[in-house]
């Protein structure tokens, strides 16, 4: 099966149409691939590329949203802030946050080919070798650093530059289709840097070590060496990938359910998905497709748990409760629990000086010129980084002066996944970020940045609300519900308003006198850390609080059916012929980006199917 058409939106050509009075299983006339791929996302695109990479076994990837080649902004580095609530993100939110004052958060994922990948914000990293170690104690056998790490480099192909030194090779991939490097930064990146070391964070050359991230530094990036995104979209499905006779790829088309078999004589105690239904409207056509060998569901942390739950994989309490109800194939009580978060405090704006940062861009005649130059040379600010760096900390590093006269004692359990893993991120965005939707502030410059933590003990849940796959989820991650993530928060905003007052950003920053002014868009970014009470900051949190967008954990491996959604091969427990594989996977969440994760989690997955395993 394949087709001349590189991406086929018309499912006529790729799957058969159900007409009246045929059995649901009757797979005999469907059209017939070995691996249908739903969800051609970050993870569904590198496993269609692999998968099909042996001429004899045929793959169909079948994506929700449009092709990536049809998006013009998402290769734009720069441009991504654009995308959200743009036709390429599912823009789900959240349920009310009980603990963020009842606010409803905004969560955006890609709807594109590429998925999340295709629209987020570029940065490449390996997280903390020890985040994979505790999955290896969570049940998740094979998937310790040790074991992925040969998958990150495989996945990698990394252009070393002059202007950072001190990267070792070995650290980086060289052979790999997935090209990374660095991008130019805004002239206060650096100043940035240095006035983390005066804060007690070193400044390290390389965030992609065997020692982990601890330590403030550049950005890896993914770039395809000529100013655009290099998302694992352009890099796995290359225009020879596609033009495969072997490999089809359908686009704008939602899959519905998983279909599995009423003949297969062992199907009451372990059902076998054998296809699925798929749709491009609400109430219109449906068609299905046969899975010769597996389906490989891809659909990221909320479509996923949405998508088998739909299926009748899921909680049976869950399932008969809907309207109309979604008869159980398998009673899975954790799919879609364990969903977790980054929890970030809020853009933390701090106004600087003209000239280090891009909030001149927001003047349409700059975004014009800086639009036109991206467009004939690649070259730029919108080729640049939007978050060029990072410091990653410990909430428990006596080196940094986190308290400050105001504050009481915080007490912090340690959530980390060892200790040299980092439980606080400090992201920093060379512009004054409002909010969704908000427009920039005229005329004035600044940073924003991000005090996240990383480890949080709160999770949440993705449950139906109906039984259509065209009406979002409900998403509840429970943000705030342990006082712990909240105290971490706290003390990475304290680490926030000391580096504000370094004699590095003297100069550079431009604070003014402490005020309590908390309607202000640059409260607490002005607060004196000797004159802000811990209260003030958690009630700034509370009503500012945002989700980093790096959800993971919703159908998490797992050693049984009773603590997660699949066991280490990826297979769903109890279930035939079907795995899941992307970020909702995760034992837990990451210290760190996930994306580089969920390339080298398909890769790996990848060879494991082609050994049969
Ligand atoms: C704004 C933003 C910035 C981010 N920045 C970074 C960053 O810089 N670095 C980093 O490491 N991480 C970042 N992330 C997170 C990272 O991009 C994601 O964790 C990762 O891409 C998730 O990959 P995935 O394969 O799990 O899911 P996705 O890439 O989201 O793929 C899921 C795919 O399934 C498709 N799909 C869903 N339902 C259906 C259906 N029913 N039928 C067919 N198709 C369906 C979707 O359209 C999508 O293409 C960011 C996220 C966001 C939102």
């Amino acid at each position: 099966m394949g087709s001349s058409q590189s991406y086929l939106t018309n499912p006529s050509h790729w799957a058969t149409p159900v007409t009246e009075g045929t059995a649901e299983a009757d797979t005999g006339k469907w059209k017939e691939y070995d691996y249908v791929i739903v969800g051609g996302g970050t993870a569904g695109c590198v496993l269609a590329s692999r998968l099909s990479e042996d001429a004899g076994t045929t793959v169909l990837l079948i994506e929700a949203g449009n092709s990536h080649e049809k998006e013009y902004l998402t290769r734009i580095p720069l441009a991504w802030p654009k995308l959200l609530k743009s036709r390429v993100d599912w823009d789900y939110e959240t349920t009310p946050q009980k603990h963020a004052n009842d606010r409803v958060l905004p969560i955006p994922r890609g709807k594109v080919v590429g998925g999340t990948s295709s629209i987020n914000a570029l940065l490449f990293q390996h997280c903390a070798p020890e985040d994979f170690d505790e999955w290896v104690k969570l049940g998740a056998e094979g998937w310790s650093y040790e074991e992925l790490r040969p998958y990150i480099l495989k996945s990698e192909q990394f252009a070393p530059s002059p202007q950072h030194p001190g990267i070792k090779e070995s650290d980086h991939g060289s052979n790999g289709v997935w090209k990374t490097g660095y991008v130019q930064q805004a002239p206060i990146h650096e100043h940035i840097l240095d006035a983390c070391e005066e804060v007690g964070v070193p400044r390290i050359p390389d965030l992609n070590t065997l020692k982990g991230p601890r330590g403030a530094s550049t950005f890896t990036e993914y770039l395809d060496g000529k100013g655009g995104r290099h998302s694992p979209a352009k890099a796995y499905l290359t225009p020879s990938v596609v033009a495969r006779p072997n490999l089809t790829i359908a686009v704008n088309t939602y899959t519905e359910k998983i279909i599995f078999s009423t003949t297969d004589k062992d199907s009451a105690a372990e059902p076998r998905a054998v296809g699925v239904q798929v749709s491009q409207t609400r109430n219109g056509q449906k068609w299905r497709v046969k899975a010769g060998k597996e389906v490989i569901v891809c659909c990221g942390v909320i479509a996923t748990p949405q998508l088998l739950l739909l299926s009748g994989l899921g909680p049976s309490s869950h399932l008969s409760s809907l309207s109309p109800p979604i008869a159980t194939i398998k009673d899975l009580p954790q799919v879609g629990l364990n969903y977790y978060d980054h929890i970030s405090a809020g853009p933390l704006n701090i106004r600087a000086k003209p000239g280090y940062t891009f909030d001149y861009l927001n003047q349409p005649f700059s975004g014009l010129k800086a639009m036109v130059r991206w467009a004939i040379s690649g070259t730029g600010p919108m080729a640049a980084s939007a978050a060029p760096g990072a410091a990653f900390l410990r909430s428990d590093d006596e080196r940094i002066p986190f308290d400050g006269k105001a504050s009481t004692p915080l007490s912090i359990r340690d959530t980390s996944s060892g200790p040299n893993a980092p439980d606080i991120e400090i992201l920093w965005f060379p512009v004054v970020v409002l909010g969704f939707g908000v427009p920039p502030p005229k005329g004035v410059h600044g940073v924003s940045i991000g005090a996240l933590a990383l480890k949080p003990e709160s999770s949440g849940s993705v449950r139906l609300k109906t039984s259509s796959v065209y009406d979002k989820p409900l998403i509840d991650p429970n943000f705030l519900s342990s006082e712990n993530d909240l105290n971490t928060v706290v003390r990475g905003v304290r680490f926030v308003l000391r580096l504000a007052r370094t004699e590095r950003m003297k100069g550079i920053f431009d604070l003014k006198p402490h005020e309590e002014d908390t309607t202000s868009y640059f409260w607490p970014g002005d607060a004196d850390p000797d004159k802000i009470t811990d209260e003030q900051i958690k009630a700034f949190v509370r009503r500012n609080c945002v989700a980093a967008f790096h959800p993971t954990s919703s159908c998490r491996i797992s050693r049984t059916p009773e603590t997660g959604a699949v066991d280490p091969t990826l297979r769903v427990h109890g279930v035939k012929g079907l795995r899941v594989c992307d970020a909702s996977v995760f034992p837990t969440q990451m210290s760190g980006h996930p994306v580089a994760i969920v390339v080298a989690m398909a890769e790996k997955l990848a060879d494991m199917i082609k050994r049969g395993e």
